[in-house]
């Protein structure tokens, strides 16, 4: 089993991270301004190129009173490894992940996502990511592989940064 990051309060270490940048167009689900409906996730880099955010669920996307449902849960395993890949400059897609549902997350409290990419190979990048309580206990872990694709055409670089999707 992966370790948490040895990262606390991300206020704490102001000079060690960076936030990910994100088009204001962006219609991401999980990291989207753009998006109404969706999780507004914001993430750090570590200076190792971990991706690591601090969030807290609404609990209109429950499943089990009080707690996360466990779409979502995958959805914020897939979205942290994905940022995690992104970290290395690679645009890639989810071709494979698998959750391991180790505790209930819960709703309308605050957690910690962290990700990281484990292996490369070509256009394949494997990853795995992590979903932490307030006091850092592990409720769930996943593992991802993600394929690198081209990235699609960006309608303004100036304006709005590297890609669409952040
Ligand atoms: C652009 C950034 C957006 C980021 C959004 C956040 C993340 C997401 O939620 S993405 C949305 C969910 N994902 C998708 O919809 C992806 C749908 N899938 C696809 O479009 C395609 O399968 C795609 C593009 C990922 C890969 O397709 P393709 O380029 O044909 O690759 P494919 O040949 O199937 O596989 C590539 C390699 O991986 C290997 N591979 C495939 N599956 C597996 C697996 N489960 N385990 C191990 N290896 C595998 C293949 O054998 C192949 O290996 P090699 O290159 O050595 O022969």
């Amino acid at each position: 089993m992966t370790k948490p990051l040895q990262v606390e309060k991300l206020t704490r270490y102001a000079d060690a991270v960076r936030k990910f940048a994100s088009a204001a167009q962006n219609r991401c689900f999980g990291c989207g301004a753009a998006n109404e409906h969706g999780l507004h996730l914001e993430f750090y880099l570590t200076q190792e190129l971990h991706a690591v955010c601090e969030t807290t669920v609404g609990d209109f996307f429950e499943g089990p009173k009080g707690f996360v449902h466990g779409g979502i849960i995958a959805t914020l395993l897939d979205e942290t490894m994905s940022k995690a890949v992104r970290a290395h400059g690679l645009v890639a897609m989810t071709r494979h992940m698998e959750v391991d549902y180790q505790r209930p997350v819960p709703s309308s409290e605050e957690i910690r996502l962290e990700g990281r990419v484990t292996r490369n190979e070509g256009r394949k990048h494997w990853t795995e990511a992590l979903i932490l309580n307030g006091h850092g206990k592990v409720l769930a872990h996943g593992k991802g592989l993600f394929i690198e694709v081209k990235p699609a055409p960006d309608p303004d670089p100036v304006k709005d940064g590297p890609t669409p999707h952040g």
